[in-house]
């Protein structure tokens, strides 16, 4: 029989109504009885190992969760994580980069209602990612409304939807259906490199989503204020202004100082193409770094763990230009972007 270790983290799933709302309870007595309530064909072992609201996650939960699985990893077959929905897609792309070549599935999971609601989605959601964990497919996965996303691929879409998570830009892993959890037959492959967690990060990481009219000065201020690394979230295919606030002057005054700059689409679907208007060229030319099809959280958070590896901006732009977990549909020999 399989062995899964279920590590809790607080969200909504494990919430009851407190004096301010909804808050996540100490231990696990929710999710243990969910758990016991699907008898599930595998041994179940739970450890709580924080109790926060997902908007309470950040770097240092990051590198606590990393350090909970590569602890667990030897004696177990799979780990479910149940995490606030809020940053779960952060999370999971994190510990995508951080865990590489991660032997065992890492699977996160959590609910938009308690599971002490008689029509929560928790204990769905839990046997759904109870069912990857067992697949005995390595890597770090989100599953969710019966259907299970790459780690690097999970967006938030909805604040209370059940549908809460879509796979942006990349397939399924898998889905269920009358035969079970099917998994697609595409699925990236069993990394051939030894698992050798590097949970070494930079916090000083600013995301800049562009409106008509933003001021480029703010892009100089953040160097000032020593942020290390900067993701935009340009115009359609990579656009952002180029007369009146011209933007990649700062672009280059970041890239000679070494400061990293990442260009993401704000369009949630399909990539950006820095070579497909002037605007774009004029970035590439200045320095800007292509953040191709990633997701705003996979780019955030594989800057933040690239800078992390104490990389000067010319390895940043190699680590960008390489795929680390399937976070980006990089470029074919012969193709611009
Ligand atoms: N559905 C949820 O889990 C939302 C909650 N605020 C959280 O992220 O913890």
């Amino acid at each position: 029989m399989r062995k899964i270790l279920i590590l809790t983290t607080g969200g909504t799933i494990a919430s009851r109504p407190a004096g301010k709302g909804l808050e996540p309870e100490a231990g696990a007595t929710m999710v243990r009885a969910a758990v016991d309530a699907l008898k599930p064909a595998c041994e179940v072992d739970i450890q709580p190992i924080a109790q926060l609201d997902g908007s309470d996650v950040q770097p240092e939960e990051w590198q606590a969760f990393a350090r909970a699985v590569i602890e667990a990893c030897p004696d177990y077959d799979g780990i479910v994580i149940t995490h606030g929905t809020d940053t779960l897609a952060y999370t999971a792309a994190m510990l995508s980069y951080m865990l590489r070549a991660c032997p065992i599935p890492v699977v996160f999971t959590g609910a938009q209602a308690p599971l002490s609601r008689p029509l929560s989605d928790g204990s769905e959601n839990l046997r759904c990612a109870l069912a990857m964990a067992q697949s005995q497919k390595p890597g770090v996965f989100v599953a969710f409304d019966r259907k299970v996303i790459l780690g690097t691929r999970a967006v938030k879409v909805r604040t209370t939807g059940f549908d809460a998570f879509k796979s942006v830009n990349y397939p399924y892993v898998g889905e269920v259906n009358a035969r079970g959890l099917v998994l697609n037959a595409h699925l990236p492959k069993r990394p051939s490199q030894l698992f050798s967690p590097e949970l070494r990060l930079c916090k000083r990481v600013f995301l800049i989503k562009l409106i008509p009219g933003f001021n480029p000065d703010v892009v100089d201020l953040l160097a000032s204020l020593g942020y290390k690394g900067v993701v935009i979230e340009a115009f359609g295919a990579g656009g952002m202004h180029v007369i009146r606030r011209d933007l990649t002057d700062s672009l280059e005054r970041l890239t000679r100082q070494g400061i990293p700059a990442v260009v993401c689409s704000q369009c949630l679907y399909e990539h950006s193409d820095l070579n497909l208007y002037k605007p774009g060229q004029l970035a590439l030319e200045k320095g800007a770094i292509p953040g191709y099809d990633m997701t705003t959280e996979a780019a955030v958070t594989k800057l933040m763990w690239a800078l992390g590896q104490e990389a000067d901006l010319e390895a940043v732009r190699k680590i960008f230009a390489t795929n680390f977990a399937g976070e980006a549909t990089l470029p074919q020999a012969g193709e611009s972007r």
